[in-house]
């Protein structure tokens, strides 16, 4: 027996169901304007006028009754019953996409066909009235045979109504066992035929609102105005990034510094003082200073994502990632893993072909992650002069602009030579809907950033302190002999692990203080950042007190080091967290090994390259 009975969202990607979710249980669910935003099961609890308790589940949305995809089959499985992990839902609420309807409702006469209980949320009437679409709900009632409630779910609008009528849907006892054949009987063309006819029936008055939509789109889809577009977007926001963290950067490193500064005062020079100042603030500090760029940088992606755009983009990419064999459905995994490659790897789950979901998880560490911002931007910043190139170009957002390009491409390189040799295969089409224009919601935006910070801070709170604080350890003992002129890096045992490295990549260009930094930055590649700090900081032995990595970094490297690591960092594994989602989501040892071997493999090659190349060059 059940405390509560249980009720399921469900409808086509996009239709606005975790945003439905939210408004009805006070969850905070990510949603997205594109379609895959949820990939997983979540429920939350809501509360009937009656004080009745109801469990809500939200599911990923799905097209149809017959899974395409492992997040459709989530779906199908929990309103079938099939579903080992739930029980039977007692109702279901179909959402549906009001300016969106004869799509919608082919999966929802499916879904009712099943033989629960079901309640339509007929969501998103507010776009559906600006783009001047008028909608019956009564008839559409009428000919679905179920409840239909109008709703707006982000501004909480038809919930009471909702309620009332999921009341209702869950009262009613004698439930039936969901009849499965019934749903996917019937013929595809024939239910969309009907799904049509009720459309129809159900529009009162349509006019031509929607032009506004299609002249953005005739430039955002344009075969050349489109990627112009496209390049143009992410080169400003690569230039913002530089220009307007700069302030807030400097602040925070103003901060730490004072920080510093009060606590060589507070406490008498020793292990203590050390560990806190060369060890904790030089490290810690040397990450947290990126703050200001990875959230302008999510500023960015969080606009194009929530107005619509992030799709039309996709739709672009569509015809060169099919080039290499891919889907397009690959396309927004693979733009998560700009934010991060393990969302994005776990965002492949929207896609139906296996070797293509493979090659895409394979593909995914390439993608430039914000975790690699600090550290190109540190060398960056330290090693290329920002130069105005040309107005509103300078030369440093055009070399972090190149990075990523080259790891584009190096993604691209790849999936054509895995999609013909490891992953070979057919590849499938392209399967998702255009989602509407809007204007970004700034809540949304607000709360995107603030997780984007949390997790931000979270990572240097607890992995990189973790593992600078075991560097400082390993760089600190033991001490060298007094007035030997040893440095004390050298001498301890952390100098020593890093000589042995050193061996293996002096060949491309990297000096000891990078062989330093690259065992330690496998944890996360922020600690790049962090462990050089602390390396520098140990290492002051001049004393001058010119704490700054940027300075320490122009006095030690070459321009070639600088460039082989930037390199470097394009293509290394250099993530456990990456690593253990890949073994989690290919159910074995077999692909992360894999991966991690032909990426370190390209990193020391094209570091190499480019080492000698700038060598040869006189840079
Ligand atoms: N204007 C308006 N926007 C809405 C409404 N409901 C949802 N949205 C927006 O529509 C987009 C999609 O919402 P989600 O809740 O993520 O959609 P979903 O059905 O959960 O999508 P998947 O998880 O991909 O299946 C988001 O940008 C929401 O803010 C609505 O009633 N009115
Ligand atoms: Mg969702």
């Amino acid at each position: 027996m059940h405390a509560s009975p249980l009720v399921a969202l469900v409808g086509n990607p996009n239709a606005g169901k975790s945003a439905l979710f939210n408004a009805l249980t006070g969850a905070r669910q990510k949603v997205g304007n594109y379609p895959g935003v949820t990939v997983e099961r979540h429920s939350g609890r809501l509360v009937l006028d009656d004080g009745r308790p109801v469990e809500l589940i939200d599911l990923p949305g799905a097209y149809s009754l017959e899974p395409s995809s492992p997040d459709e089959r989530v779906t199908r499985d929990v309103v079938t019953g099939a579903s080992s992990l739930e029980r039977l839902p007692d109702a279901l609420v179909v959402v549906v996409d009001a300016a969106n309807l004869d799509n919608h409702l082919r999966f929802t006469l499916q879904l009712i066909a099943l033989g629960l209980p079901v309640v339509v949320a007929l969501n998103m009437v507010d776009l559906a009235e600006r783009d001047g679409l008028t909608l019956d709900a009564a008839v559409l009632e009428r000919e679905l045979g179920v409840p239909v409630i109008p709703t707006v779910a982000v501004r909480k609008r038809g919930l009471d109504a909702l309620r009332a009528a999921l009341g209702e849907a869950v009262g009613g006892g004698g439930r039936r066992t969901p009849d499965v054949s019934a749903g996917t009987q019937d013929d595809i063309v024939q239910l969309q035929r009907r799904a049509r006819q009720i459309a129809t029936a159900a529009t009162v008055s349509e006019t031509a609102g929607r032009r506004w939509a299609h002249m953005l789109d005739s430039v955002a889809l344009h075969p050349v105005a489109g990627p112009v577009l496209l390049v143009a977007i992410l080169f400003v926001m690569f230039q913002a990034v530089f220009t307007w963290a700069a302030v807030p950067a400097d602040a925070i490193d103003a901060g730490f510094g004072w920080l510093q500064d009060a606590i060589k005062g507070a406490l008498p020079d020793g292990f203590l003082r050390s560990l806190l100042t060369d060890g904790l603030i030089a490290g810690v500090g040397a990450v947290i200073v990126f703050l200001p760029q990875i959230l302008i940088l999510f500023l960015f992606i969080l606009i194009l994502e929530s107005s619509g755009y992030m799709v039309r983009a996709a739709f672009l990419m569509d015809r060169l990632m099919a080039t290499v064999g891919l889907s397009g459905r690959a396309f927004i995994p693979l733009l998560s893993s700009f934010a991060c490659a393990v969302p994005g790897i776990m965002a492949t789950r929207t896609i139906e072909d296996e070797k293509d979901r493979l090659t895409t998880i394979l593909i995914a560490p390439l993608m430039t992650c914000s975790a690699r911002w600090p550290v190109y931007t540190l060398i960056i910043g330290a090693m290329i002069p920002n130069t105005q190139i040309a107005p509103f170009v300078r030369l440093q957002g055009v070399v972090m602009f190149g990075l990523l390009v080259i790891g584009i491409a190096g993604a691209y390189v790849a999936a054509l030579v895995l999609r013909r040799t490891v992953t070979k295969g057919a590849s499938s089409g392209f399967m998702m809907e255009m989602p509407k224009y809007q204007v970004p919601r700034i809540g949304d935006v607000l709360i995107g950033l603030w997780q984007r910070a949390v997790i931000f801070l979270k990572r240097a709170g607890t992995i990189i302190a973790a593992t600078t604080v075991v560097l400082w350890l390993l760089l600190s003992f033991p001490n060298p002999p007094e007035g030997s002129g040893i440095s004390p890096v050298d001498y301890s045992i952390g100098g020593r692990i890093g000589h042995g490295i050193e061996y293996v990549v002096k060949p491309i260009g990297f000096n000891r203080d990078i062989a330093l930094a690259l065992l330690p930055a496998m944890a996360a590649r922020e600690v790049a950042v962090s462990a050089i700090g602390t390396v520098y900081a140990i290492d002051d032995t001049d004393g001058s007190g010119t704490d700054r990595i940027t300075d320490q970094i122009r006095g030690r490297w070459t321009l070639p080091t600088a460039l082989a690591f930037l390199m470097w960092f394009v293509f290394a594994p250099q993530c456990i967290s990456t690593i253990a989602v890949t073994r989690r989501e290919t159910n074995g040892w077999k692909w992360p090994l894999f991966m991690v071997g032909y990426l370190f493999a390209a990193a020391y090659i094209m570091a190499g390259i480019t080492y000698w190349l700038a060598v040869f060059a006189g840079l």
